[in-house]
């Protein structure tokens, strides 16, 4: 495509960004009746190429803006898009047909189905922990649906966005996907524009701006947010097996993970075991000094110096006021490293223990009455993800059925979010709506009601309200209401 597919945040204004959006509607319009099953899947393959064909561009980006290792590009960033349209793939077919809507004795003589049509054109504003993924896997829903769709990756990963230009350069026309690069400014500018959807994954506090700003659009919005998701091990847990799946969901992406595990509720009488095998995995997994940990590839850094500082300070907070650093601690401002950091004795008034972590920091709080652990997620935000570890299975059930979560793991971390059948996402301050296959489908279709008469009566009730007309009228509420 010799078209241009991005403005560069140096020469993006509000005329280049509403003209990138007037290209798209217009384009809309005319592909609406064209854009079939066919024509989708032909897109998506041309995506499956490009992220294939930049793999090792992908790779080399991601290690540039944050030391992240290979492996985990390719398990985070490649394998998730690349699985999301394999699956999209095999079922668009039965996600696309109509669905037939049962009649009613109400509505007796009608025929109705139910069809998903494209929303148009969509906004999908990224975040930078997982920039590949979160910017060409929602965008795998937004074809798959039939819309266009602007792409804004986020600012602090910027050889991530230049991956992400080349591949949909090389994938799409202009007029079917863009990616328009830039900060909060450019971000705000393109939320002015009447979308017809947008779909947008980062903070919580961002995400309001978001809403707001769609509300005076009345743009329908999927927000995939974030937050604290708390782990609970349970008394009868296996611990070697918690320890290795949370040191996991914790460390990996150095914690910068929407649902890493942020802070772990572990059962007293299980408490010394829990640290121990906790320490022990991070040694076996990342090395037992901060010199071995700094020297392993499989260790990623924090993605900027701000970020860096936030996290530093959050370690300084917790030790100020009096919490126990069991682990790590140590920072090296000239790498954005920052070991990993185990603290226990923490308390309400700590930083760590009031915002979203998302820094290889993992406060350990004992406790002898789950019910009181429950109270306490209860007392706060609804988290995106809660993890529960443990071998009985009511423990897992009444801490499933007494909290709301967006997702619950039991005896894991993280890999929820690579099952494509189910729903990903939050509820309330963690999200709005879900992505992910048929649900990711959904969040970017309109399913459209359609009706039509047959032999219907229903003309018998119309006015003027004659005697016999009345009386029919108290018979249908009568006996059909
Ligand atoms: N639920 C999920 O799937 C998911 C996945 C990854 C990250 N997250 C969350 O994202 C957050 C971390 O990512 P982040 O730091 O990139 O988030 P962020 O909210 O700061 O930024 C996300 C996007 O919004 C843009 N933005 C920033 N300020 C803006 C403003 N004032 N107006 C409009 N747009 C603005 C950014 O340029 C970026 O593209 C964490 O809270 C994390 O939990 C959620």
């Amino acid at each position: 495509m010799n078209q241009v597919a991005s403005i560069s945040t140096g020469t993006s204004n509000a005329g280049d960004i509403r003209a990138a959006f007037d290209a798209q509607l217009r384009a809309q319009l005319v592909r609406r009746a064209d854009f079939d099953r066919k024509a989708r899947v032909a897109q998506l393959d041309r995506l499956a190429a490009a992220v294939k064909r930049n793999q090792d561009k992908i790779i080399a980006a991601c290690a540039a803006d944050f030391r992240k290792p290979a492996e985990e590009v390719k398990l985070t960033e490649i394998f998730p898009v690349l699985q999301e349209i394999r699956h999209t793939k095999h079922y668009l077919k039965s996600w696309m047909r109509p669905k037939r809507a049962r009649a009613t004795l109400g509505v007796f003589g009608t025929k109705a189905h139910v069809r998903p049509e494209a929303k148009g054109v969509c906004l999908i504003i990224a975040p930078w922990n997982y920039p590949v993924n979160l910017s060409l896997g929602p965008l795998v829903s937004a074809i798959a649906a039939g819309n266009s769709a602007i792409i804004k990756p986020s600012e602090m990963t910027p050889n991530a966005s230049r991956a992400i230009i080349d591949i949909v350069e090389e994938a799409f026309t202009p007029d079917l996907v863009k990616v328009i690069e830039g900060d909060a400014s450019v971000s705000q500018e393109l939320l002015s524009l009447p979308f017809d959807h947008i779909f947008f994954t980062g903070s919580p506090a961002i995400g309001k701006v978001v809403m707001e700003a769609a509300a005076k659009n009345l743009t329908s919005v999927t927000l995939e947010l974030g937050g604290k998701s708390p782990t609970i091990v349970g008394p009868n847990a296996n611990i070697k097996k918690a320890a290795r799946n949370i040191v996991w969901g914790k460390f990996a992406n150095n914690g910068q993970t929407c649902i890493a595990p942020d802070h772990v509720y572990v059962h007293r009488d299980i408490a010394a075991a829990f640290k121990d095998s906790i320490r022990a995995e991070i040694g076996r997994v990342y090395g037992k000094t901060p010199e071995a940990q700094k020297a392993t590839p499989d260790y990623c850094r924090i993605v900027n110096e701000r970020h860096f500082d936030r996290v530093r300070n959050l370690i300084e907070d917790a030790r100020a006021k009096g919490a126990s650093i069991l682990q790590g601690g140590q920072a090296d401002a000239s790498q954005k490293f920052v070991a990993p950091t185990l603290i226990s004795e923490v308390s309400d008034d700590m930083e760590i223990m009031r915002e979203e972590l998302f820094g290889p920091i993992l406060p350990i709080i004992e406790y002898v009455d789950v019910d009181k652990v429950i109270d306490k997620i209860n007392a706060g935000p609804k988290p995106l993800a809660l993890y529960v570890f443990d071998k009985s299975k009511s423990f897992a059930d009444q801490v499933i059925s007494r909290t709301s979560s967006g997702a619950v793991g039991v005896n894991l971390t993280v890999v929820h979010f690579l099952h494509p059948n189910l729903p990903f996402g939050g509820v309330n301050n963690s999200g709005i709506g879900a992505a992910h296959g048929e649900y990711g489908f959904k969040a970017f279709s309109h399913e459209k009601a359609v009706m039509e008469e047959k032999h219907s009566i229903t003309h018998m009730l119309f006015p003027p309200y004659t005697g016999f007309v009345r009386r029919l009228i108290n018979i249908v509420v009568r006996v059909l209401g």
